[in-house]
Protein backbone atom coordinates (compact mmCIF):
# COMPACT_ATOMS: atom_id res chain seq x y z
CA UNK A 1 0.00 0.00 0.00
CA UNK A 2 1.16 3.57 -0.97
CA UNK A 3 1.03 5.99 2.12
CA UNK A 4 2.32 9.36 2.33
CA UNK A 5 1.78 12.01 5.18
CA UNK A 6 -1.02 14.34 5.04
CA UNK A 7 -0.48 17.86 6.21
CA UNK A 8 -2.26 17.03 9.14
CA UNK A 9 0.32 14.17 9.95
CA UNK A 10 -2.36 11.68 9.17
CA UNK A 11 -1.29 8.61 6.79
CA UNK A 12 -2.42 8.75 3.28
CA UNK A 13 -3.24 5.56 1.26
CA UNK A 14 -3.06 6.07 -2.56
CA UNK A 15 -6.64 4.72 -2.13
CA UNK A 16 -7.41 7.97 -0.65
CA UNK A 17 -9.39 9.94 -2.70
CA UNK A 18 -11.41 7.44 -3.80
CA UNK A 19 -11.99 6.39 -0.64
CA UNK A 20 -12.57 9.84 0.34
CA UNK A 21 -15.61 10.29 -1.76
CA UNK A 22 -17.37 7.28 -0.85
CA UNK A 23 -16.97 8.25 2.93
CA UNK A 24 -18.25 11.69 1.83
CA UNK A 25 -21.38 10.36 0.61
CA UNK A 26 -21.78 7.69 3.39
CA UNK A 27 -21.32 10.42 6.04
CA UNK A 28 -24.55 10.87 8.20
CA UNK A 29 -24.74 14.66 7.86
CA UNK A 30 -24.75 17.32 4.96
CA UNK A 31 -21.32 18.42 3.51
CA UNK A 32 -21.03 21.33 1.20
CA UNK A 33 -18.17 23.48 0.67
CA UNK A 34 -17.88 26.57 -1.06
CA UNK A 35 -14.97 28.37 -3.06
CA UNK A 36 -14.38 32.58 -2.37
CA UNK A 37 -17.12 33.45 -4.65
CA UNK A 38 -19.36 31.47 -2.52
CA UNK A 39 -20.11 28.72 -5.35
CA UNK A 40 -20.57 24.92 -4.04
CA UNK A 41 -17.53 22.80 -5.00
CA UNK A 42 -18.41 19.87 -3.26
CA UNK A 43 -22.06 18.80 -1.98
CA UNK A 44 -22.45 14.79 -0.15
CA UNK A 45 -25.31 12.90 -0.93
CA UNK A 46 -27.23 13.02 2.11
CA UNK A 47 -28.29 16.70 1.13
CA UNK A 48 -29.47 15.36 -2.45
CA UNK A 49 -33.14 13.51 -0.70
CA UNK A 50 -33.28 16.45 2.17
CA UNK A 51 -33.61 18.79 -0.77
CA UNK A 52 -34.39 17.14 -3.57
CA UNK A 53 -31.16 18.50 -5.36
CA UNK A 54 -28.56 16.29 -6.61
CA UNK A 55 -24.79 17.44 -6.91
CA UNK A 56 -24.90 17.66 -10.99
CA UNK A 57 -27.24 20.29 -10.26
CA UNK A 58 -25.67 22.75 -7.62
CA UNK A 59 -22.22 22.43 -8.17
CA UNK A 60 -20.82 25.44 -9.69
CA UNK A 61 -23.90 27.07 -8.36
CA UNK A 62 -23.71 30.37 -5.75
CA UNK A 63 -24.88 28.84 -2.58
CA UNK A 64 -26.88 31.70 -2.15
CA UNK A 65 -28.90 31.42 -4.95
CA UNK A 66 -29.30 27.61 -3.87
CA UNK A 67 -30.78 28.11 -0.92
CA UNK A 68 -32.19 31.92 -0.85
CA UNK A 69 -33.13 31.74 2.64
CA UNK A 70 -29.51 31.51 4.20
CA UNK A 71 -29.52 35.65 2.86
CA UNK A 72 -29.24 37.69 6.01
CA UNK A 73 -29.26 34.37 8.29
CA UNK A 74 -26.63 33.14 10.83
CA UNK A 75 -25.21 30.72 8.11
CA UNK A 76 -24.57 33.77 5.87
CA UNK A 77 -22.36 35.97 8.41
CA UNK A 78 -20.64 33.40 9.45
CA UNK A 79 -19.31 32.07 6.00
CA UNK A 80 -18.39 36.03 5.68
CA UNK A 81 -16.55 35.68 8.74
CA UNK A 82 -14.83 32.73 7.57
CA UNK A 83 -13.53 33.92 4.40
CA UNK A 84 -13.17 37.59 6.01
CA UNK A 85 -11.58 36.45 9.31
CA UNK A 86 -10.89 32.99 9.13
CA UNK A 87 -13.02 31.82 11.45
CA UNK A 88 -14.70 29.06 12.41
CA UNK A 89 -18.47 29.00 13.31
CA UNK A 90 -20.77 26.58 15.71
CA UNK A 91 -23.98 28.55 14.80
CA UNK A 92 -25.94 28.56 18.04
CA UNK A 93 -29.00 26.09 17.75
CA UNK A 94 -30.72 28.57 19.85
CA UNK A 95 -31.14 31.04 17.27
CA UNK A 96 -32.21 29.28 14.09
CA UNK A 97 -32.87 25.87 14.60
CA UNK A 98 -33.32 25.11 10.96
CA UNK A 99 -31.54 26.99 9.06
CA UNK A 100 -31.38 24.80 5.70
CA UNK A 101 -34.82 24.05 4.14
CA UNK A 102 -34.19 20.81 4.80
CA UNK A 103 -36.76 17.90 5.20
CA UNK A 104 -36.87 14.12 6.06
CA UNK A 105 -35.20 12.09 3.55
CA UNK A 106 -37.79 12.05 0.32
CA UNK A 107 -40.45 14.28 2.34
CA UNK A 108 -41.57 16.69 0.42
CA UNK A 109 -44.09 19.03 3.07
CA UNK A 110 -42.92 17.43 6.19
CA UNK A 111 -41.33 19.77 8.97
CA UNK A 112 -38.01 21.08 8.49
CA UNK A 113 -35.18 19.04 10.07
CA UNK A 114 -33.53 20.84 13.39
CA UNK A 115 -30.13 21.13 12.45
CA UNK A 116 -26.25 22.03 14.33
CA UNK A 117 -24.52 23.72 11.34
CA UNK A 118 -20.82 24.69 11.90
CA UNK A 119 -18.97 26.35 8.93
CA UNK A 120 -14.86 25.87 8.73
CA UNK A 121 -12.65 27.94 6.31
CA UNK A 122 -9.43 26.24 5.14
CA UNK A 123 -6.76 26.65 2.65
CA UNK A 124 -5.79 24.18 -0.79
CA UNK A 125 -3.81 25.27 -3.73
CA UNK A 126 -3.73 29.26 -2.42
CA UNK A 127 -7.41 29.16 -2.55
CA UNK A 128 -9.70 29.65 0.30
CA UNK A 129 -12.68 27.35 0.86
CA UNK A 130 -15.12 27.14 2.86
CA UNK A 131 -16.65 23.63 4.77
CA UNK A 132 -20.23 23.40 6.23
CA UNK A 133 -21.41 20.27 8.18
CA UNK A 134 -25.03 20.36 8.88
CA UNK A 135 -25.98 17.16 11.17
CA UNK A 136 -29.76 16.92 11.51
CA UNK A 137 -30.56 17.37 15.06
CA UNK A 138 -34.06 17.02 15.26
CA UNK A 139 -33.93 13.46 17.44
CA UNK A 140 -32.05 15.34 19.89
CA UNK A 141 -34.21 18.19 20.12
CA UNK A 142 -37.28 15.68 20.33
CA UNK A 143 -35.72 14.63 23.23
CA UNK A 144 -34.87 17.75 24.95
CA UNK A 145 -38.17 18.80 24.33
CA UNK A 146 -39.70 15.33 25.90
CA UNK A 147 -37.68 15.71 28.64
CA UNK A 148 -38.48 19.35 29.83
CA UNK A 149 -41.97 18.54 29.40
CA UNK A 150 -42.04 15.65 31.43
CA UNK A 151 -39.76 18.17 34.13
CA UNK A 152 -42.54 20.60 34.29
CA UNK A 153 -45.55 18.00 34.82
CA UNK A 154 -43.13 16.67 37.80
CA UNK A 155 -43.02 19.92 38.84
CA UNK A 156 -46.18 20.97 38.75
CA UNK A 157 -47.57 17.53 40.05
CA UNK A 158 -45.30 18.35 43.25
CA UNK A 159 -47.45 21.53 43.86
CA UNK A 160 -50.88 19.82 43.67
CA UNK A 161 -52.31 17.64 46.66
CA UNK A 162 -52.86 13.52 45.49
CA UNK A 163 -56.14 13.54 47.35
CA UNK A 164 -58.27 16.51 46.40
CA UNK A 165 -56.40 17.88 43.41
CA UNK A 166 -56.23 21.26 44.70
CA UNK A 167 -52.56 22.78 45.52
CA UNK A 168 -50.69 21.71 48.37
CA UNK A 169 -48.75 22.57 51.61
CA UNK A 170 -45.56 23.12 49.61
CA UNK A 171 -47.58 25.05 46.59
CA UNK A 172 -49.12 27.63 49.90
CA UNK A 173 -45.68 28.22 51.46
CA UNK A 174 -44.21 29.39 48.44
CA UNK A 175 -47.63 31.42 46.98
CA UNK A 176 -48.21 32.93 50.55
CA UNK A 177 -44.49 34.04 50.60
CA UNK A 178 -44.90 35.90 47.26
CA UNK A 179 -48.26 37.23 47.88
CA UNK A 180 -46.69 38.94 50.78
CA UNK A 181 -43.99 39.90 49.26
CA UNK A 182 -46.27 41.44 46.30
CA UNK A 183 -48.96 42.96 48.98
CA UNK A 184 -45.99 45.10 50.64
CA UNK A 185 -44.50 45.92 47.83
CA UNK A 186 -47.58 47.66 46.26
CA UNK A 187 -49.26 48.89 49.88
CA UNK A 188 -51.58 46.67 49.22
CA UNK A 189 -53.65 43.77 51.64
CA UNK A 190 -54.29 40.06 51.48
CA UNK A 191 -55.68 38.37 54.13
CA UNK A 192 -55.73 34.29 54.87
CA UNK A 193 -58.20 32.10 56.30
CA UNK A 194 -57.63 28.50 57.13
CA UNK A 195 -60.29 26.44 57.83
CA UNK A 196 -61.39 23.26 59.59
CA UNK A 197 -63.66 20.45 58.68
CA UNK A 198 -65.71 20.22 61.84
CA UNK A 199 -65.77 16.85 63.78
CA UNK A 200 -64.03 14.66 61.15
CA UNK A 201 -62.93 12.14 63.80
CA UNK A 202 -66.38 11.19 64.28
CA UNK A 203 -67.32 11.40 60.76
CA UNK A 204 -64.58 8.85 59.57
CA UNK A 205 -65.22 6.71 62.33
CA UNK A 206 -68.61 6.59 61.34
CA UNK A 207 -68.68 6.79 57.53
CA UNK A 208 -64.95 5.01 57.05
CA UNK A 209 -61.54 6.95 56.03
CA UNK A 210 -62.33 6.32 52.38
CA UNK A 211 -65.94 8.22 52.52
CA UNK A 212 -63.82 10.57 54.96
CA UNK A 213 -60.80 10.92 51.51
CA UNK A 214 -64.43 11.98 49.62
CA UNK A 215 -65.85 14.03 51.92
CA UNK A 216 -62.24 15.63 51.83
CA UNK A 217 -62.38 16.18 48.22
CA UNK A 218 -66.05 17.90 48.35
CA UNK A 219 -65.09 20.12 50.75
CA UNK A 220 -62.33 21.35 48.59
CA UNK A 221 -64.16 21.65 45.27
CA UNK A 222 -66.47 23.60 47.29
CA UNK A 223 -64.08 25.97 49.05
CA UNK A 224 -61.98 26.35 45.53
CA UNK A 225 -65.28 26.66 43.69
CA UNK A 226 -65.99 30.22 45.67
CA UNK A 227 -62.67 32.26 44.93
CA UNK A 228 -63.66 33.49 41.90
CA UNK A 229 -60.16 35.97 41.39
CA UNK A 230 -57.39 34.30 39.38
CA UNK A 231 -54.77 34.82 42.47
CA UNK A 232 -56.98 33.55 44.92
CA UNK A 233 -55.09 30.15 46.11
CA UNK A 234 -56.96 27.21 47.85
CA UNK A 235 -54.42 24.67 49.20
CA UNK A 236 -54.99 22.20 51.60
CA UNK A 237 -52.90 22.81 54.63
CA UNK A 238 -52.44 19.73 56.78
CA UNK A 239 -54.60 16.80 57.03
CA UNK A 240 -58.75 17.82 57.05
CA UNK A 241 -57.52 21.76 57.33
CA UNK A 242 -57.52 24.14 54.31
CA UNK A 243 -56.55 27.41 53.38
CA UNK A 244 -57.47 30.53 51.38
CA UNK A 245 -54.81 32.97 50.30
CA UNK A 246 -56.61 35.86 49.37
CA UNK A 247 -54.41 39.05 47.82
CA UNK A 248 -56.20 42.43 47.59
CA UNK A 249 -58.63 41.52 50.32
CA UNK A 250 -59.05 43.24 53.66
CA UNK A 251 -60.11 41.92 57.03
CA UNK A 252 -64.09 42.72 56.48
CA UNK A 253 -64.34 41.45 52.79
CA UNK A 254 -62.28 37.87 54.14
CA UNK A 255 -65.13 37.47 56.41
CA UNK A 256 -68.01 37.80 53.79
CA UNK A 257 -66.03 35.58 51.61
CA UNK A 258 -65.48 33.32 54.79
CA UNK A 259 -69.38 33.46 55.04
CA UNK A 260 -70.12 32.44 52.35
CA UNK A 261 -67.78 29.66 52.27
CA UNK A 262 -69.07 28.09 55.46
CA UNK A 263 -72.68 29.32 54.49
CA UNK A 264 -72.20 26.84 50.72
CA UNK A 265 -70.57 23.81 52.53
CA UNK A 266 -73.27 23.42 55.04
CA UNK A 267 -75.73 23.84 52.15
CA UNK A 268 -74.00 20.95 50.56
CA UNK A 269 -76.25 19.19 53.14
CA UNK A 270 -73.50 16.33 53.41
CA UNK A 271 -74.23 13.93 55.94
CA UNK A 272 -72.23 13.92 58.97
CA UNK A 273 -71.78 11.51 61.72
CA UNK A 274 -74.50 11.26 64.70
CA UNK A 275 -72.28 12.52 67.31
CA UNK A 276 -71.38 16.03 64.84
CA UNK A 277 -72.24 19.25 66.34
CA UNK A 278 -74.55 19.58 63.51
CA UNK A 279 -75.86 16.35 61.30
CA UNK A 280 -74.09 17.60 57.85
CA UNK A 281 -70.09 18.60 57.53
CA UNK A 282 -69.57 22.23 58.46
CA UNK A 283 -66.52 24.30 58.82
CA UNK A 284 -64.66 26.54 61.19
CA UNK A 285 -63.40 29.26 59.66
CA UNK A 286 -60.11 31.68 61.13
CA UNK A 287 -59.55 34.95 59.23
CA UNK A 288 -56.67 37.33 59.46
CA UNK A 289 -55.41 40.07 57.62
CA UNK A 290 -51.77 41.57 57.10
CA UNK A 291 -51.71 44.67 58.44
CA UNK A 292 -48.79 47.39 58.58
CA UNK A 293 -46.51 46.70 60.97
CA UNK A 294 -48.62 43.80 61.98
CA UNK A 295 -49.17 40.55 61.17
CA UNK A 296 -46.18 41.31 57.96
CA UNK A 297 -44.48 38.07 57.42
CA UNK A 298 -46.42 34.40 56.92
CA UNK A 299 -45.26 32.88 60.01
CA UNK A 300 -47.76 35.27 62.51
CA UNK A 301 -50.02 35.55 59.87
CA UNK A 302 -50.45 31.64 60.26
CA UNK A 303 -50.37 31.95 64.20
CA UNK A 304 -53.06 34.72 64.02
CA UNK A 305 -55.46 32.68 61.35
CA UNK A 306 -55.13 29.83 63.55
CA UNK A 307 -55.88 31.48 66.53
CA UNK A 308 -58.99 32.83 65.26
CA UNK A 309 -60.04 29.38 63.88
CA UNK A 310 -59.16 27.51 67.39
CA UNK A 311 -61.57 30.28 68.87
CA UNK A 312 -64.23 29.00 66.38
CA UNK A 313 -64.15 25.76 67.45
CA UNK A 314 -64.22 26.53 71.30
CA UNK A 315 -67.41 29.50 69.94
CA UNK A 316 -69.10 25.99 69.32
CA UNK A 317 -67.86 25.67 65.58
CA UNK A 318 -69.38 26.29 62.16
CA UNK A 319 -68.39 29.51 62.45
CA UNK A 320 -66.49 32.54 61.66
CA UNK A 321 -63.75 34.37 63.82
CA UNK A 322 -61.80 36.84 62.35
CA UNK A 323 -58.32 37.84 64.31
CA UNK A 324 -58.65 40.00 66.84
CA UNK A 325 -62.24 39.11 67.74
CA UNK A 326 -61.49 36.33 69.57
N1 LIG B 1 -60.22 10.32 55.73
C1 LIG B 1 -59.21 11.11 56.06
N2 LIG B 1 -59.12 11.58 57.32
C2 LIG B 1 -58.11 12.40 57.65
C3 LIG B 1 -57.14 12.77 56.71
N3 LIG B 1 -56.28 13.60 57.31
C4 LIG B 1 -56.68 13.75 58.58
N4 LIG B 1 -57.80 13.03 58.79
C5 LIG B 1 -58.55 12.86 60.02
O1 LIG B 1 -59.11 14.07 60.46
C6 LIG B 1 -59.39 13.92 61.84
C7 LIG B 1 -59.15 15.21 62.56
O2 LIG B 1 -59.58 15.03 63.86
P1 LIG B 1 -59.33 16.05 65.01
O3 LIG B 1 -58.10 16.84 64.74
O4 LIG B 1 -59.42 15.29 66.30
O5 LIG B 1 -60.48 17.07 64.90
P2 LIG B 1 -62.01 16.89 64.59
O6 LIG B 1 -62.53 15.52 64.87
O7 LIG B 1 -62.20 17.39 63.19
O8 LIG B 1 -62.64 17.88 65.61
P3 LIG B 1 -62.64 19.44 65.56
O9 LIG B 1 -61.58 19.87 64.60
O10 LIG B 1 -62.32 19.87 66.92
O11 LIG B 1 -63.99 19.86 65.10
C8 LIG B 1 -58.53 12.77 62.38
O12 LIG B 1 -59.34 11.67 62.71
C9 LIG B 1 -57.66 12.43 61.17
O13 LIG B 1 -57.40 11.04 61.07
C10 LIG B 1 -57.24 12.22 55.39
O14 LIG B 1 -56.42 12.47 54.49
N5 LIG B 1 -58.28 11.41 55.12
Amino acid sequence: MITSKSEAGGAVSGAAPAIAARVLNLINGGVIVIDADRRIVLWNSWLTPRCGRAAARVIGQPLFEVFAALRGSRVEAAVLAAFAEDLSTAIPQAENRSPFPLRAAGSFDGPLIEQAVTVSPFREDDQTFCLIEIRDVSGTVEREKRLLDHAESLRARSYVDGLTGIANRRYFDVALDRELRRAQRLGGTLSLLLTDIDSFKAYNDHFGHQAGDACLSAVAQALASRLKRPADVAARYGGEEFAAILPDTDAEQARRLAESIREYVASLNLPHAPTAVRPCVTLSIGVASMEKGRLEDAKALIEAADKALYAAKRGGRDRVVVDGEA
